[in-house]
């Protein structure tokens, strides 16, 4: 039996903004993803996908139902067990870089792991092998000003997969880039993921790089429902 990676059962979120009442975002959405999967979250702009991605990454709660991380339950736990669930298991991606800018390249894949506590030479050996993959080796001493933005982006994927997460979540992670760039920066992204075994929920508005992920989901009225 494939080993299950997230799952979430029954998960309610709306929003308070008061007068004209609450925006109901999330209606009971259940959603597997196995290990080793790459699903594409597809929506129209304002469906939820953020809100989806941020409570499948433990950034945000919901009102009901349930999370499981690799089995996990979390909807329980206290908050500095997911905190720690999240920094080990889940990689995030956004559409902007945030790559820190006085950092080289190497540099911003390396940090996190030190911050994990993972000796520097293992940490510089792991981040030039994530480098190399996604082509950007030879430019592993520039810092992001010196990069163009498929090459900042391609690095922000590498410092995501830095600690070995179980589950990459990504918000539109090619959505800044022209159609040419974000086809090769996509292309970049599935060879990363799927030499590390990674499970992947990918956002995208582009139906194209929907069709090259396994799976597809689209989030429609607060439910999600297979394409
Ligand atoms: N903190 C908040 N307070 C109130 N309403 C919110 C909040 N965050 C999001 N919303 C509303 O909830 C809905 C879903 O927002 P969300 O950011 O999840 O959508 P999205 O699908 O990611 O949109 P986009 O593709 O445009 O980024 C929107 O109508 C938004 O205005």
């Amino acid at each position: 039996m494939s080993e299950t990676v997230l799952k979430l059962s029954g998960i309610e979120k709306a929003y308070k903004r008061g007068l004209p009442g609450e925006v109901h975002v999330l209606r009971g959405v259940d959603l597997e993803i196995a290990r080793g999967e790459v699903t594409a979250l597809v929506a129209p702009s304002g469906a939820g996908k953020s809100t989806l991605l941020h409570i499948a990454g433990l950034l945000d709660q919901p009102d009901s139902g349930r999370v499981e991380i690799a089995g996990e339950p979390m909807q329980d736990a206290a908050d500095r067990h997911r905190t720690r669930v999240r920094r080990g298991a889940v990689g995030f991606v956004y559409q902007f870089h945030h790559l820190l800018p006085e950092f080289t390249a190497l540099e911003n894949v390396v940090l996190p792991q030190l911050a994990d506590g993972t000796p520097r030479r293992a940490a510089e050996t792991r981040a030039k092998e994530l480098l190399d993959i996604v082509g950007v080796l030879p430019r592993a001493d520039h810092r992001p000003a010196a990069l163009s933005g498929g090459e900042q982006q391609r690095v922000a994927f590498c410092r995501a997969m830095a600690n070995t997460p179980k589950l990459l979540l990504a918000d539109e992670p090619t959505g800044n880039l022209d159609p040419e760039t974000s086809d090769r920066v996509f292309a970049a992204l599935m060879t990363l993921v799927r030499e590390t075994g990674l499970s992947a929920l990918i956002a995208t508005h582009n139906l194209e790089l929907a069709a090259r992920m396994d799976r597809r989901l689209h989030l429609e009225t607060g439910h999600l429902r297979e394409a």
